[in-house]
């Protein structure tokens, strides 16, 4: 568990049980489902968000994933605040009312419970950030380097067992990857990709990112210009939201196998990352559970613009799909 003055945050049970409440609080608004295990067998947690969220709907569909990185967290109470949000302001805030009406909301709180009961199980943070999976003497694939589009191509991963961005022995090794990666196949319904949006919550850096990270191009046979502007405006509009630096992941630095780049080059959806609080190495990856309710509300209005924007992306550059 966390120690007692960072009780604010959430481990794996507790993460859990917070997402087994807010079920039961909203039965009408919400449902529980899991992705799969991890390599230690945990389940890897999930709720859907909407009306008649038991059925399928014809409306677009957004995800937010959280905590591939173990020691990050501040990601899971982000992806617990959306949960929170979207039910809790339900039926009193029009906008919220109309979005999760109209909207399908997939929340994956904790991808990688493995990495996060290890790194808070001592006396002290052992500042974790793999999964807990052993590979030739080292334990732990980086599972933000472990995705199948491109990857190992460009140096942005290394083969090392034992370095933190370890790329796995191969694409999707990782059952957490593979599970949340098989969960994004599932959505594909006649042939058609549900899911629209994503985000995927990191720490820390305070920037909003988008792919692609392989490359430093800004365009290519896996980008088009339209793509690009798409992701280039609401990417600047939701950093406007919340002061944080909006920039192409490869600005930042060369990543092979991330998330970002395999759900937009594979699967089609405008995938972004936000780096959240703190901008710098002090607190870094620990900060006080104080900052949990400022700095996860800071990301509202740009949660609430993404989920606008899901029924047609393009609409930010006044194009159709
Ligand atoms: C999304 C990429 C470009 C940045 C991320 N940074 S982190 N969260 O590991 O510090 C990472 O290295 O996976
Ligand atoms: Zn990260």
């Amino acid at each position: 568990d966390f120690p007692p003055e960072d009780s604010g945050y959430h481990d794996y049970g507790e993460i859990v049980a917070e997402l087994d409440r807010i079920a039961s609080e909203h039965p009408d608004l919400s449902d529980r489902f899991t992705v799969g295990q991890t390599y230690e067998g945990r389940d890897i947690p999930g709720i859907k968000i909407s009306d008649n969220a038991e059925a399928d709907e014809n409306e677009p569909e957004v995800l937010f994933t959280a905590n591939q990185h173990a020691r990050e967290h501040l990601t899971p109470e982000m992806a617990l605040y959306i949960a929170d949000m979207l039910t809790e302001s339900y039926g009193s805030d029009s906008r919220v009312t109309e979005l999760v009406d109209s909207r399908e909301v997939w929340i994956l709180p904790m991808v990688n419970p493995d990495g996060v009961e290890y790194d808070i199980d001592g006396s002290r943070y052992r500042s974790w950030r793999k999964n807990r999976q052993p590979n030739e003497g080292a334990v732990g694939t980086d599972l933000n380097r472990n995705w199948a589009y491109q990857w190992g191509c460009c140096g942005g991963s290394s083969g090392n067992p034992s370095s933190n961005t370890y790329r796995g022995p191969s694409p999707e090794s990782a059952p957490e990857v593979s599970a949340v990666a098989d969960f994004v196949r599932g959505r594909v319904v006649d042939g058609e990709q549900q899911i629209e949006a994503h985000i995927d919550f990191h720490t820390y850096s305070e920037l909003v990112l988008w792919p692609m990270g392989y490359t430093y191009d800004d365009t290519g046979s896996d980008m088009s210009r339209d793509a690009h502007e798409t992701f280039v405006t609401i990417g600047e509009e939701m950093a406007a939201t919340n002061d944080y630096t909006p920039q192409q992941s490869s600005d930042l630095y060369i990543t092979d196998g991330s998330v970002n780049d395999w759900m937009w080059a594979e699967q089609g959806i405008f995938s972004f990352t936000f780096e959240m609080y703190p901008e710098s190495s002090s607190p870094g990856f620990y900060p006080p559970d104080e900052v949990i309710d400022r700095e996860t509300e800071r990301n509202r209005e740009a949660v609430l613009s993404l989920l606008d924007y899901s029924d047609c992306p393009y609409s930010a550059i006044g194009e159709e799909e």
